[in-house]
């Protein structure tokens, strides 16, 4: 790739759609995809320390953005900013910017509830509720007033545990508990209860560490899939999965977000040695 070909590969358009602006950025199958979720000089604190430092970033819909890097560098404390999740811990304090198709979701009007619902969460353990199938994946539709009769309930119900590729392993038995299940059908069975609210964008955090090789090729094979619909961020320590799944990467080392783009790119030709240091396992 020449650097004005891979200038051309991050290079962010500004559109006009129905009379209105969005900004466009591509990924490595040179489609332009519409930015959802923007960050601007994100600064994150837990009390006295600082754990991520002006990070800014555009986030494209029905893609698959990965955060990679060490251990503690703060790739999961920048996924929780982006459902508010950080709220929940004492201490914690986030500035700078996070929107949504421009809409600032730190606005203290905006009803978080909701917020977690238009941004789901997926994480590194599987975590079903003590009940059974159906009311795992149920629960959120029947908060949110999403179906108007039992019928129409069970029709998101099923067509979420499709969606999660569950629905065939499960059919028999959706009224015995989600804990029985195994851990990767579990991880499955969370990710549809994230998908029956009807969310915008997926966060995953590490969603295949808590399982094995097989059911983390099923859970890679589900999030391309997902990623024709949603937009979605994965944060993992596999460098190989980022490459799997993936179609833009962030690298973030020490709170910093030292580079991000098109996955191929950030993978054979980092602009950054901290980059290139990482992937060629040098530290971390
Ligand atoms: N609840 C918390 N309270 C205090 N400090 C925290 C908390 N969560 C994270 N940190 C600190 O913030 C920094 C970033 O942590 P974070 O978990 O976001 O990193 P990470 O890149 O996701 O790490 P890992 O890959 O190990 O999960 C670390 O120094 C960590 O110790």
């Amino acid at each position: 790739m020449t650097p004005a070909e891979a200038e051309a590969e991050v290079a962010r358009t500004v559109k006009q759609r129905d009379g209105e602006k969005f900004q466009t950025i591509r990924t490595p199958d040179a489609q332009p995809r519409q930015i959802r979720v923007k960050a601007e000089d994100v600064n994150v604190f837990y009390g006295q320390k600082q754990a991520l430092f002006n990070v800014s970033i555009d986030i494209p819909e029905k893609a698959v953005t990965a955060f990679i890097g060490p251990s503690g560098c703060g790739k999961s404390t920048f996924l929780r900013c982006i459902n508010r999740m950080n709220d929940t811990i004492d201490g914690a304090r986030v500035d700078g910017l996070i929107a949504l198709d421009g809409e600032d979701l730190y606005d203290p009007k905006l009803d978080v509830v909701e917020l977690r619902a238009r941004i789901g969460m997926v994480f590194q353990k599987p975590n079903p509720f003590p009940k059974t199938i159906f009311e795992n994946v149920a629960y959120g539709p029947r908060i949110h007033g999403l179906a108007r009769s039992k019928s129409e309930l069970e029709e998101i119900v099923v067509t979420s545990l499709k969606k999660a590729s569950l629905f065939e392993e499960v059919k028999d038995r959706l009224y015995e508990v989600g804990t029985g299940l195994s851990g990767g059908q579990q991880q499955r069975l969370c990710i549809a209860r994230a998908i029956a609210v009807s969310p915008e964008v997926i966060l995953m955090d590490e969603p295949c560490s808590a399982l094995d090789p097989i059911a983390t090729a099923k859970v890679e094979e589900l999030i391309d899939e997902l990623r024709e619909n949603y937009t979605i961020v994965i944060v993992t320590h596999s460098m190989q999965q980022a490459a799997r799944v993936s179609q833009r990467t962030a690298f973030f080392h020490l709170g910093v977000l030292v580079e991000e783009g098109p996955t191929d790119m950030v993978f054979t030709s980092p602009k950054e040695k901290r980059t290139q240091d990482y992937i060629t396992g040098r530290f971390g």
